[in-house]
């Protein structure tokens, strides 16, 4: 996810490579990073340091141990008046402040994201915590909005929204697969079905945006009276396909919510 954002940032200009510090405990994938220019290091704390504005990119359950290691590293006086922005699931404003509180002058916005963004198409949310300035938010907004959408939001709404727009790129690759798949079972070859099936949920989800009409009336404009749509709609109605999408949207909101709980009570 740091790749999509950086890459969706310097596609735009905002950014040359040369100002980027990236670590990782894994030099393995401080590589991609080397060879694009960035600068790169095994040792978070010289990130922080050198760093204005610090992505935290960590999976969840690496956070608590990784802000340890910052706060008990000899750069650790000089990492001060620091904007942090977090892009991970569940873990909140309350839960970042409290990891963060050990680095005077530190600020935090929570940001959720998707990966989209690498092609400047992203849809992104973000709140700010309690010490933000209205130029950090103007700093994160004009960051995050050449990347695609970006709103900001109140943090109760982040956990449901990030289960529709972060998780929701892995269902929709998901429906765009298994239409491909019902093209090549009906003949077509793999490459044609994939990018009929691409385009088409493409143009769809552009009718939604641009139409303003109802996904139900968008839908009955395909369906002929008897024809094939209906037909095709009927054996997906019968699979339940909607409950199992409402479904996943829940379980993908749940389980980021269970990301911040987890992280409150752990010792890391
Ligand atoms: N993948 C996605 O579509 C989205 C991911 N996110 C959030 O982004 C975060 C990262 O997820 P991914 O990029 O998918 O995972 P990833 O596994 O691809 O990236 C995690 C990176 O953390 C690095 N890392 C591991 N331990 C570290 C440490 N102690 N210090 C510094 N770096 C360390 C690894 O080298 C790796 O490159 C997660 O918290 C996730 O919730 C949020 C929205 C969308
Ligand atoms: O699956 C995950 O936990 C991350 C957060 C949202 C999208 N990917």
């Amino acid at each position: 996810m740091a790749k999509a954002i950086c890459r969706g940032i310097k596609r735009k200009g905002l950014i040359k490579y040369s100002q980027v510090y990236v670590s990782s405990p894994y030099i393995k994938n401080l590589d991609v990073w080397k060879e694009l220019g960035a600068n790169v290091s095994t040792d978070n704390s010289v990130v922080a340091k050198e760093a204005d504005i610090i992505f935290l990119a960590v999976k969840p359950h690496i956070l608590g141990g990784a802000l340890k290691e910052l706060q008990e590293s000899p750069n650790a006086s000089m990492i001060r008046n620091k904007l942090f922005i977090s892009i991970l699931a569940g873990i909140t404003v309350n839960n970042l402040e409290e990891m963060l509180s050990k680095f005077e002058g530190s600020r935090v916005v929570r940001v959720m994201p998707n990966t989209p963004m690498l092609i400047g198409k992203g849809c992104t949310v973000y709140c700010p915590g309690t010490n933000c300035t209205a130029q950090d938010l103007n700093l994160v907004k004009s960051i995050l909005e050449v990347t695609g959408m970006c709103q900001l939001l109140p943090e109760h709404m982040i956990n449901a929204v990030g289960a529709v727009s972060a998780s929701g790129p892995a269902f929709a690759y998901i429906f765009i697969e298994a239409l491909s798949d019902g093209g090549v079972r009906m003949g077509l070859h793999r490459d044609m079905a994939t990018r009929f099936a691409a385009q088409t949920v493409m143009g769809a989800a552009q009718m939604v945006l641009d139409t303003n009409k109802h996904m139900g009336t968008l839908k009955d404009e395909v369906c002929s009276a008897g024809g094939q749509t209906i037909a095709g709609i009927h054996a997906m109605e019968r699979c339940a396909v909607r409950g199992a999408i409402m479904d996943a949207v829940e379980a993908a909101a749940l389980k980021a919510a269970e990301l911040g709980e987890c992280s409150k009570k752990k010792p890391q």
